[in-house]
């Protein structure tokens, strides 16, 4: 556990970056920092490890004084994690992740072969290790961040806007492969981004910082997407909080209904003869769904190329949201959902979807309490 306590950092030059902060980052948990440009996101990450010193207050890892620890032995037992990776230039992809390992003093081969077991583990083929960076995808030199950060295996991660600098596609993998390794990891994790989506998502807890490095909330996803404290986490956490927040929302058993469904290479006649509807869906052979045709418009077999692929797939137990973005987002306004293997269950439709939240218990009932608004600083999410 990480806990701050009244912390504060005023710069040489009198800027206030951190105001009496005060929270707890829980083992084994992620807690993400986020908030708008200059609220001290980065100055309170760097406090953990003694990058930069508090001017006042206190932070300790589990019952120990960050301050009274030797700055190298903290250290050890923090991994740190930056935007653009900051990878040596000039070593290998192997070298660099072994760099902490090799600083402390292990033997080179057993350095090297948990370099490339890390490598293996956050999804970089061995044949990368030989490598340098500038050889590597700003994705990829990511995952090398990650694997070197994960070297020494230390307890406690700090993680600066480590996906910040690659497209969506890359960064939504980055943290889907993430959170997987967390799972298996259980690492203590502070995680920095001004992000409000990938704060949500990654987020065992969220803490919302305000210019001026004040703490405005911290609580879980679901919760601040629920009970925004005030206008500015309202505002921050976005119009659409309602929506997102039915992420957080397991399906209770929707009203599924039998798809009629045919296979590439059906003539027009077999799919007009398997539906009067306007859409028709197509399946492969083992039942996954592929896209929908419209059976009347059909001048030829059914192929890859006439499908329309517009609509998302949602898992049958899996949040509200996927749902009903299914449904939205079907050209036959039929939500496609589908097992656990990826095939067809059947459609459900938008209605039944807004019948299902509305028969659900909104989450977090209770008001979320501000931290520090009462001066006391205590985590109560
Ligand atoms: N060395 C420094 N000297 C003076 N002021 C600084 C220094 N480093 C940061 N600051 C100021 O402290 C405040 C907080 O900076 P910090 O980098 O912690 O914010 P941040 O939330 O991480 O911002 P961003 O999202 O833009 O990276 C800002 O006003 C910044 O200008």
């Amino acid at each position: 556990m990480i806990r701050f306590d009244g912390v504060s950092k005023k710069y040489p030059d009198g800027t206030v970056a951190v105001d009496d902060l005060s929270f707890e980052a829980p083992t084994g948990q992620i807690t993400v920092l986020v908030g708008p440009s200059g609220c001290g996101k980065t100055t309170s990450l760097r406090m953990i490890n003694r990058m930069i010193e508090p001017t006042s207050g206190r932070i300790w890892i589990d019952d120990q004084d960050t301050t009274s620890m030797d700055q190298a032995q903290l250290r050890r037992g923090i991994g740190y994690v930056i935007q653009h990776a900051g990878l040596f230039p000039h070593r290998t992809i192997v070298d660099n992740v072994a760099t902490v390992p090799l600083l402390l003093g292990w033997d080179r081969r057993k350095a090297r072969s948990t370099a490339l077991e890390l490598m293996d583990r956050v999804g970089l083929p061995a044949s990368f290790a030989k490598r340098y960076p500038s050889q590597l995808s700003g994705g990829q030199q990511q995952r090398v961040g990650v694997a070197r950060a994960l070297a020494a295996d230390p307890p406690v991660m700090l993680m600066d806007e480590p996906f910040s600098a690659v497209d969506p596609i890359v960064r939504e993998q980055l943290q889907d492969e993430f959170l997987r390794l967390q799972q298996e990891l259980g690492k203590t994790i502070v995680f920095v981004t001004h992000d409000i989506d990938e704060a949500i998502k990654l987020g065992d807890q969220v803490a919302v910082l305000r210019v001026g490095g004040h703490l405005a909330q911290i609580a879980e996803p679901a919760r601040l997407l629920a009970h925004p404290v005030d206008d500015f986490v309202a505002d921050f956490v976005g119009r659409d909080r309602g929506y997102r927040a039915l992420s957080f929302q397991q399906s209770p058993p929707l009203p599924v209904r039998q798809e009629p469904t045919i296979g590439i290479g059906a003539t027009p006649e077999e799919a007009r003869a398997a539906t009067s509807d306007g859409w028709l869906l197509v399946t492969d052979d083992d039942h996954h769904p592929l896209g929908w045709v419209e059976p009347q418009h059909l001048s030829g077999p059914v192929s890859s190329a006439m499908l329309h692929r517009g609509g998302t797939l949602a898992r049958a137990h899996g949040p509200l949201r996927h749902a009903l973005d299914a449904a939205l987002s079907s050209p036959s306004r039929r939500g496609v959902l589908i097992d656990d293997d990826g095939a067809l269950i059947g459609t459900v439709r938008a209605h039944e979807v807004l019948t299902a939240i509305e028969e659900t218990e909104r989450p977090a009932a209770e008001p979320a309490i501000p931290v520090g608004a009462d001066g006391e600083g205590e985590l109560r999410s």
